[in-house]
């Protein structure tokens, strides 16, 4: 086992109910320690569930999940060194902000000055300090969602599990908690997953990103990868928006789609086989007609204060989705320009494994000159 790693499921499939279809597929993955981890996905995906069995809530069905090496499949939460943050805050109204957060050390009978000591250091964390005597029935969402967070820190777990923190606050809220969230866990060093819908969310904090389908991981990756290189059209249309087309590999280096060669980067597809292109809004280049590589009639066009949305279609019927800073005239032709390196190809339905053995073999014909 590698050191870093603090988490691991191996093919771990979950099961609530007998006739039912399983919530979770054969989930397996690595969580290393000290990184920033989200789980992606729709409503109804698995997310949460992915949490309550690492909290020790739920038993996996099949399946083995260890921590630090030891199999946890049967151990009970309280001696996991986990804690939940969940989107309600969960808080006791009835208990000030010191005592909210006092509580896990209470149940551990630590003694009096210690508990003192801790509260108050995690109050400060959260930019609480000062906070300890008020209810917590006069604070604020953001507020209140700090001191589930103090409440979480302080029992200093491994691993923080943070269940849609944020989605009960408002737009401006929810971003400035991103960052204190992002910057707390660069300070702290615990191992944070992360759990939410919302793809611009997970890019913004994450370190790695699981992109969860019907209880499956569809892809996993850096923010990067995912964004600039999603395996297929789910993901591709999940993190982000995208133009999506429909095409054939002609050869190493050149596409084929709406009836036009173009040239692209991504390798290790053979010839003819069908693939799907993707290119990312903000790389498509308003020009004149006669330095496209396509021509579109501008369809609608909507200003998003740091760009203009889009909407055009080529001669095909073909939609593409432009983000520019240059405004154009709606009804008019324009012509779209792209760089090789913009173009994304998927083949059609492939999956996570197929795609990393794919790359492998064409980097070791890379590596054989041949
Ligand atoms: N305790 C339970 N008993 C039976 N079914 C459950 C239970 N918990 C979750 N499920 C079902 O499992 C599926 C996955 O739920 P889960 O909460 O893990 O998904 P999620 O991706 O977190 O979705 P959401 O964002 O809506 O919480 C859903 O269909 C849900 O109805």
């Amino acid at each position: 086992m590698q050191e870093s790693i603090i988490i691991s499921f191996q093919n771990v499939m979950k099961r609530y109910d007998e006739d039912e279809e399983p919530v979770l597929k054969g989930v397996s993955f690595d969580i290393e320690r000290g990184k920033f981890y989200t789980l992606l996905g729709p409503s109804g995906c698995g997310k949460t569930t992915i949490l309550r069995l690492i909290a020790g809530f739920a038993e996996p069905t099949e399946g083995t999940i260890t921590m630090e090496g030891k199999v946890m499949n049967r151990i009970p939460a309280n001696e996991r060194q986990v804690n939940t943050v969940f989107q309600d805050y969960a808080l006791f109204p009835h208990l000030n902000v010191f005592e909210n957060v006092a509580f896990g050390l209470r149940v551990k009978k630590l003694k009096k000055p210690v508990i003192e000591q801790k509260v108050q250091e995690a109050l400060r964390f959260v930019n609480l300090a000062g906070y300890g005597n008020r209810s917590v029935s006069e604070m604020s969402g953001g507020q209140r969602q700090r001191v589930a967070i103090a409440r979480a820190i302080v029992n200093e777990p491994q691993v923080l599990l943070l269940d849609e923190p944020l989605s009960a606050l408002d737009l401006k809220l929810r971003t400035e908690m991103q960052y204190i969230l992002r910057e707390m866990q660069q300070r702290l060093g615990i191992t944070f997953i992360f759990v939410t819908h919302d793809q611009e969310e997970a890019l913004a904090m994450s370190d790695w990103i699981f992109v969860m389908n019907k209880g499956r991981i569809e892809q996993s990756g850096t923010p990067n990868d995912i964004y600039d290189e999603p395996i297929n059209r789910y993901v591709a249309d999940f993190i982000g928006e995208s133009n999506i087309v429909p095409g054939v590999m002609i050869e190493d280096y050149l596409a084929e789609f709406n009836g036009r060669r173009f040239e692209c980067v991504d390798a290790g597809l053979r010839p003819n086989e069908p693939i799907e292109i993707v290119i990312r809004p903000e790389d498509l280049e308003i020009v004149p007609l006669d330095q496209g590589k396509l021509r579109v009639r501008v369809d609608s066009q909507l200003f998003r204060g740091v760009h203009y949305e889009i909407s055009c279609y080529d001669e095909s019927g073909q939609e593409w989705l432009v983000h520019s800073t240059r405004k154009a005239e709606v009804g008019g032709e324009i012509g779209l320009y792209f760089d090789p390196e913009a173009i994304h190809v998927m083949r059609f339905g492939e999956t996570e494994e197929e795609f990393d053995r794919r790359l492998e073999a064409y980097g070791e014909v890379e590596a054989h000159g041949k």
